[in-house]
């Protein structure tokens, strides 16, 4: 019986070639990689991933699709993992000292949350390749003074290089989705450029800018920052959340958090 594609689990399908080809090719895996791809569906990606890997784990959260993939790809060299990916650990997947290449044409409506998880777990990730709402792919890379800048940008570049590879039309995947897409690359840094110490800290003060963006940093953070703060890390006051880095909320989080800790 063919699977009709179920809304609730973010469900289409890849059947463009020449799209399906683009990220292969993005990939470019190497033999004896360790890979795994979340939300396979029905291979559409897997296969070329398993033909260049040589094995693979995949993490797919319906159940009525795991049968077909044993029955396409077999199980020697094929790990399906019937899982909820929000869930899974990855380190459980690999033994000290080595490193996951993550893939996934993910479904739209948990990708952040997933993408923040993987993230948490970065010290086991070589890199991630992501397909996403293209609008969320453009707030991830977007760049200081961008319209789009904003806490997803920060959060995510403050962890990691991020580029958009390409864009893909909804054409691409059956049920057509509502939405366009983009391929993401994402590499985590290690060691962290500009580690930050309290990371509760950061998320709180880079919300707080920006949930009032159109106003200077000093009056949108001054439950946090007190001119001495700004002072010290040489950090404008009439600025606006937009303009400020990657880097310098990094900075400006860690002054508060030492003061804190001094009091
Ligand atoms: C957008 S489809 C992509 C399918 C396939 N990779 C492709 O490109 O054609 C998303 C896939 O993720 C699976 N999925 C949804 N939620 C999941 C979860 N929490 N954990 C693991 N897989 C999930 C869906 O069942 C579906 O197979």
């Amino acid at each position: 019986m063919t699977h009709q594609p179920r809304k609730r689990f973010g469900q289409n399908f890849l059947h463009d070639p020449s799209v399906i080809a683009r990220i292969h090719a993005a990939i470019a895996a190497q033999p004896g990689e360790r890979l795994v791809e979340i939300g396979p569906g029905q291979g559409a990606i897997t296969a070329g991933l398993l033909t260049a890997a040589g094995a693979l784990d995949v993490i797919e959260l319906d159940r009525d699709l795991i049968e077909p993939l044993r029955q396409r790809f077999g199980s020697n060299t094929l790990r399906i993992h019937n899982s909820d990916a929000l869930q899974f650990d990855l380190r459980t997947l690999v033994s000290a000292g080595e490193r996951l290449r993550v893939i996934g044409n993910l479904p739209y409506n948990i990708s952040t949350p997933l993408m923040f998880h993987f993230l948490d777990q970065a010290d086991s990730i070589i890199d991630l390749h992501l397909m996403l709402q293209k609008e969320v792919v453009e707030r991830i890379v977007a760049a200081p003074g961008n319209k789009v800048y904003g806490r997803l940008s920060i959060m995510v570049q403050s962890r990691c290089q991020a580029s958009c590879l390409f864009r893909i039309g909804a054409g691409a995947f059956t049920p057509t989705p509502k939405v366009e897409s983009a391929f993401l690359r994402l590499r985590p840094l290690q060691p962290l450029p500009y580690p930050i110490d309290n990371p509760e800290l950061h998320f709180r003060l880079v919300a707080a800018a920006f949930g009032q963006r159109r106003k200077t940093l000093r009056n949108s953070l001054a439950e946090f920052v007190t001119p001495a703060h700004f002072a010290a890390t040489e950090i404008d006051p009439k600025l606006r959340a937009e303009n400020l880095d990657v880097e310098s909320y990094a900075r400006l989080a860690n002054a508060v958090n030492a003061t804190e800790l001094a009091i």
